[in-house]
């Protein structure tokens, strides 16, 4: 697939007045949102309300029936290899092919020559810290290691954006805390722009530089948008972590007992947002 979005160093997105419907579902509505080159910006939000929907706009996956996002200027009209999707499975892995052969797919897709396949399969398994797992296959690998592979085979198509969607979600608690770790270092090596989407409030203060916090569906859109100015490395036990936690918390609370009073259904309002907490 030939790229519409240049390839490199991070590119600005401009989420500008995004509306998406599902038939007759109104899933998300009038969403602006500009994320600059290089930010790694994260999507909060209750359960349902629309945050995957939204990065598939951003990733060309879904195309809005108002509004549009642009990347460096550059309408979003379809998917490109420039926009690189890390979903939450790492089954998106082709477990036919070896390590190696998962991470030179995109480059060599494209086109790119068989010597600068093998460079840019050696810079990210690096970067990544797997360059000893190259010719096992994704089974032989654990959880951690083949989500490891699967940034690693976003990155070695250079993508300029990287929309992530719960990547470390199915991971055991110790893989995760090291994932997010890695992670945070990884985008400042690449540049790249990130868009996160995560359930977890304390993730999105370990990694971002603003949090974006939505609406309860349907018809979601952005609530509040908080920056995170907190030195790293971060700790989410630090009191000003602990006071940006707190009022995320009360954001979102918000929006579940009005997701669960919309359905009826509001009796327990915090036992959503203390499971959590207790993650
Ligand atoms: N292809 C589709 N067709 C119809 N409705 C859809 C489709 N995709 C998503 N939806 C609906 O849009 C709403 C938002 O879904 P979405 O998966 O974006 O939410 P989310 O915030 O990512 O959820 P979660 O936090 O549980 O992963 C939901 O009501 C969902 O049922």
């Amino acid at each position: 697939m030939a790229n519409v979005i240049e390839t490199g160093r991070g590119a600005a997105v401009r989420v500008d007045g995004v509306g998406i419907r599902f038939g007759s579902f109104h899933a998300v509505r009038d969403v602006t949102l500009d994320i600059a080159a290089g930010e790694f910006l994260c999507l909060l939000g209750p359960s349902g309300c629309g945050k995957s929907t939204l990065l598939s706009a951003l990733a060309g996956f879904v195309t809005p029936y108002r509004g549009g996002v642009t990347v460096d200027g550059v309408p979003v009209t379809r998917p490109d290899p420039g926009l690189g999707m890390v979903f939450q499975s790492s089954e998106a892995l082709f477990d036919w092919m070896t390590v190696r052969q998962n991470v030179a797919f995109g480059p060599r897709m494209r086109g790119t020559s068989r010597a600068r396949q093998a460079e840019l399969v050696d810079e990210y398994l690096r970067l990544v810290g797997l360059r000893h797992c190259a010719d096992r296959f994704p089974g032989q690998l654990s959880g951690g290691m083949r989500q490891r592979v699967q940034i690693a085979r976003v990155l070695a198509n250079e993508p300029s954006v990287v929309l992530m969607d719960e990547p470390f979600g199915a991971l055991d608690a110790q893989t995760r805390q090291v994932m997010q770790e890695e992670m945070d270092r990884i985008r400042r090596v690449s540049g790249c722009t990130v868009v996160f989407v995560t359930h977890d409030i304390d993730e999105s203060i370990l990694l971002a530089d603003r949090i974006a916090v939505m609406t309860a569906g349907p018809a979601a859109s952005i609530k509040s948008v908080y920056p995170v100015d907190l030195p790293g490395p971060r700790d989410v036990t630090d009191p000003s972590a602990a006071a940006l936690r707190h009022e995320l918390r009360r954001d979102i609370g918000e929006e579940v007992r009005k997701a669960l009073r919309d359905q009826g259904l509001d009796q327990d309002p915090g036992r959503d947002l203390d499971a959590q907490e207790d993650r």
